[in-house]
C-alpha cells in the first residue's frame, strides 16, 4: 500500500473507505490518471497488478474506488475492461480522466538497440508502438507485461527480454538507460481513464456529463441496431462512443457498449433509457459523470428540459376530472 504523493497529515483516519486501486507499481499512468483525482488526495492508494484485482478490491469492499484505462485514441475501447464492466454487477463509473500517453524503449544499462531481441511491453502499450517496433526492431518478441511500469522492473527481476516499453518518467523509478523516445506510432496518442466505484449516488450534472450504458439488441432481426440507435436520435443525443463486444454465450450475439452526451438527470437522456428498456432484454446504467475535456453538451433546444415536462403535463391533463368553478383542493362541505 502506498500512499498519495501529497498525502494529507498522518493522523487521518485509516477506514477502508480510503483506499483507491490503481495498476501499479507507481509511475503508471494509470497512477499519474488517479493523482488527477481530488477526493483521493492524502487517502491510501492501492498498487495491483491487474484489472481484475483493481474491480475485485471494490466489488469485495478492499476499495472505495479503483482507476482503470477504458479507451485509448489509437485502438479504441479496452476491451478487458469493457468486458468486465459488462459482466461484474453493481460497478458504477463515477468519474473520467484523460492522460497523454507516449512511450520510451528502456533497457538495462550497457544494451544497446542492435542486442535487442524481446520486448516487455503491456498489450495496450505494445499495440500503440508496434509501428515502431516493426520499422526498428523487425525481428523482435514480445513479452507481455502486467503495466507499463512492470514492462521496466522486470528486466531487473530475471525477465528475458532485454528491453521494455515503459512510460518517460521511468527513468525516476529505475536505473534505465533510454535506447528510443517518443516510440508510441501517434505523438498525440490519449488514454481515457475511468474511477469505478459501487456507489449508487450519481455525481451531480454539471451540464458538460457523459452517460455509459450496455445494452443488448433483443433478436437477430433486420434493424434491431437501428431501433437501439434511434433512442438516442430521436431525442437529440450524440453519442461519443459505441462498440460491439461479444456476449460470448453463442457466435454472432453482441453487446453495445455506448457513450451518450448528458446525465440521466437530462429528461431527454432519461427518455432514451426509458426507451432502451421497454425493447432491450438488458440495458446496464454504467453511470452518468462529468466529462474530463469540460466541453459543454450541446442539443437542440426541442429536447431541454421543460418540453418534456410540458408534455408530460399535458399527457395528465387530457384524463384530469373537471374541476367545478371555484371549487378548492382538500376543501369538504
Ligand atoms: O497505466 C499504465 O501505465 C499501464 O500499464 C496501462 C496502460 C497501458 C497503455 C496505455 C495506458 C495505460
Amino acid at each position: 500500500m502506498s500512499s498519495a504523493p501529497d498525502s494529507a497529515p498522518a493522523e487521518l483516519p485509516a477506514s477502508l473507505d480510503d483506499v483507491y486501486s490503481f495498476l501499479g507499481p507507481s509511475g503508471t499512468f494509470t497512477e499519474a490518471a488517479l493523482k488527477q483525482v481530488p477526493e483521493a488526495r492524502g487517502k491510501r492508494w492501492r498498487a495491483v497488478n491487474n484489472l481484475g484485482e483493481a474491480l475485485a478490491d471494490v466489488v469485495e469492499g478492499r476499495s472505495v474506488a479503483a482507476m482503470i484505462a477504458i479507451e485509448n485514441s489509437i485502438e479504441g475501447g479496452v476491451s478487458v475492461a469493457q468486458d468486465a464492466l459488462a459482466t461484474i454487477p453493481g460497478l458504477r463509473i463515477i468519474g473520467e480522466y484523460l492522460v497523454p500517453v507516449n512511450f520510451v524503449l528502456v533497457a538495462r544499462p550497457g544494451t544497446t538497440l542492435a542486442d535487442v531481441r524481446t520486448v516487455n511491453a503491456h498489450p495496450v502499450a505494445y499495440a500503440q508502438c508496434h509501428q515502431w517496433l516493426d520499422r526498428h526492431l523487425p525481428d523482435h518478441g514480445h513479452l507481455p507485461a502486467s503495466s507499463n511500469v512492470a514492462a521496466a522492473a522486470s528486466l531487473f527481476e530475471g525477465s528475458a527480454a532485454d528491453a521494455a516499453v515503459a512510460p518517460p518518467g521511468i527513468v525516476d523509478h529505475h536505473d534505465v538507460v533510454v535506447l528510443a523516445d517518443n516510440i508510441g506510432d501517434n505523438p498525440n496518442a490519449v488514454t481515457r481513464f475511468v474511477l469505478v466505484s459501487t456507489t449508487r449516488s450519481v455525481p451531480e450534472p454539471t451540464g458538460a456529463d457523459k452517460t455509459s450504458l450496455i445494452a443488448e439488441l433483443p433478436d437477430d432481426r433486420p434493424g434491431s441496431l437501428l431501433d437501439l440507435l434511434e433512442q438516442f436520435s430521436t431525442r437529440g443525443i450524440n453519442l461519443s462512443l459505441i462498440e460491439s463486444r461479444p456476449i460470448g454465450d453463442a457466435l454472432g450475439r453482441y453487446r453495445f457498449v455506448i457513450d451518450a452526451d448528458g446525465h440521466i438527470a437530462d429528461e431527454r437522456v432519461a427518455d432514451a433509457l426509458l426507451g432502451l428498456r421497454r425493447f432491450s432484454p438488458s440495458v446496464m446504467f454504467l453511470g452518468s459523470y462529468p466529462r474530463a475535456d469540460g466541453q459543454r453538451v450541446e442539443f437542440d433546444q426541442r429536447y431541454r428540459d421543460e418540453v418534456f415536462t410540458e408534455a408530460r403535463t399535458w399527457l395528465a391533463s387530457l384524463t384530469e376530472e373537471e374541476r367545478p368553478a371555484g371549487a378548492q383542493d382538500g376543501a369538504s362541505a
